[in-house]
């Protein structure tokens, strides 16, 4: 029971220290009206993670191309998660290039990169990063801990201050994605 009670109250503590430092929310606006600026342009954007952050991914892209809370016009968003794409790149190439490889075929200018990883260190989402650069796409990155070496490649960063497991980063980032949704119902329309 102690541990079950535990990992709510681990919640409860990463969560209050996001919300205690309002930098966070600035890093936030800056990143969805990054979002709605090439949404508004006819650009799209483009997420990707490893695991529970795939997960987050793909939560992210259904709920712009598909829906949130309201009805309204379907956006542009893509989750890098089909299966054979990256079962031929991981195959093929690598684990580490099944994100890049994806961003070299679809990736355009004035699209954003939505990258999530709790370590910030994840080589595929390091390599997507490089890819994004090289072709003008800007990069938002959901990460944790120390920010790993994702953090000096972000245009911006978005760090849930956990030190431990990646579960409690993953929560601060899937609020951090629903936030990101809702300013961008708001603002794109
Ligand atoms: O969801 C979880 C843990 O909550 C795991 O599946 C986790 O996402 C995987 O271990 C990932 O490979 C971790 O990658 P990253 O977050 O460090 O980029
Ligand atoms: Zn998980």
């Amino acid at each position: 029971m102690n541990e079950i009670k535990q990992h709510f109250s681990e919640a409860h503590d990463v969560l209050t220290a996001f919300l205690t430092n309002d930098k966070n929310f600035e890093a936030l606006e800056t990143a969805g009206q990054l979002m709605v600026d090439a949404l508004k342009s006819g650009k799209k954007i483009i997420s990707c993670g490893n695991g529970g952050s795939m997960c987050d991914a793909m939560h992210f892209a259904e709920e712009l191309s598909g829906r949130y809370r309201n009805d309204r016009k379907a956006l542009a968003a893509i989750s890098i998660s089909d299966p054979s794409h990256m079962s031929c790149v991981g195959n093929d190439y690598g684990y580490a290039y099944v994100f890049s490889r994806y961003l070299e075929a679809i990736g355009q200018k004035g699209d954003v990169l939505l990258g999530i990883s709790t370590s910030g260190n994840s080589e595929n989402v390091l390599n997507a990063i490089k890819v994004a650069k090289e072709k003008g796409i800007s990069i938002i990155g959901l990460t944790g801990k120390d920010g790993g070496k994702m953090s000096a490649e972000c245009d911006v960063e978005i760090r849930a201050p956990h030190s431990t497991y990646a579960d409690r980063a993953q929560e601060i980032h899937i609020k951090c994605i629903h936030s990101l949704i809702d300013y961008i119902e708001r603002n794109v329309l």
